[in-house]
């Protein structure tokens, strides 16, 4: 289980995170929704490690973030809003270079498959000749090598079509419901966000999303 535990966020004087808590379950897909700027990237920031809150406290299981950090790590896996693979590589060069500076070890037929699982078929293709769509699946397919328990993903289907997205969201559906992960990702596609989410964390003092999401008869908190 992830435990966020009234977690606060400013830079400098101004207050971005506002003691903010939620528990995430193995399984879920947990849906972080706002307006540009509400907080989002912050967020899923604070809970890949890569920032620190202002206060607040984060367990995944038994392990706290402050104490556990080495720990935490092994088991995220995130996927920034930029693209970010190495262009002149093939997908395979690109799967086995980040293999390498993970801590899990997988052989070639396994990296293979977790692209494959995305229907990410261009195996000897560099990634320069790869659509948008395609680069967005790699590097899901990379956050993916060392099996994290936590998935977080900031906008992993913007620009995608539509049969990629809905590829990518029946894989994140059975992360979640077969290997229990939890999946934390952000949106700006309501029907994504309604059609994938078992729950929605609103961030922001805009109403708009809260509303339209519980019209929607999805569980929300709004914070
Ligand atoms: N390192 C930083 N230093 C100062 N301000 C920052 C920093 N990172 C983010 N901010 C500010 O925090 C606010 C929230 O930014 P954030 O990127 O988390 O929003 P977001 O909800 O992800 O937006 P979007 O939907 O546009 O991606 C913004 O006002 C942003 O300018």
């Amino acid at each position: 289980m992830l435990s966020i535990e009234s977690i606060s966020k400013s830079f400098k004087r101004k207050k971005i995170i506002n003691d903010l808590s939620f528990t995430a379950e193995a399984g879920e897909i947990v849906g972080l929704v706002g307006e540009n700027g509400a907080g989002k990237s912050t967020l899923l920031n604070i809970l890949a490690t890569t920032m620190k809150p202002t206060a607040g406290d984060i367990y995944l299981n038994e392990s706290n973030y402050r104490k556990d950090i080495k720990t935490i790590r092994k088991h995220i896996g995130f996927v920034p809003q930029d693209i970010a693979i190495w262009d002149q590589l093939t997908v395979q060069e690109n799967m086995v270079f980040f293999e390498k500076l993970s801590w899990k070890n997988r052989s070639k037929q396994q990296l293979q498959e977790i692209c494959m699982d995305m229907s990410l078929d261009r195996w000897h293709d560099p990634v320069k000749n790869l659509s948008g769509g395609m680069k967005r699946k790699l590097n899901l397919a990379i956050s993916l090598i060392h099996d994290p328990t936590v998935l977080l993903l900031d906008e992993p289907t913007v620009g995608i079509d539509l049969k990629s997205r809905k590829e990518i969201g029946s894989y994140l559906r059975k992360q979640a419901t077969e290997n229990g992960k939890i999946i934390i990702y952000t949106s700006h596609d309501m029907d994504e966000i309604k059609e994938l989410c078992d729950r929605v964390i609103t961030i922001g003092e805009d109403p708009f999303y809260t509303e339209l999401l519980k019209k929607a008869g999805k569980k929300v908190l709004s914070f």
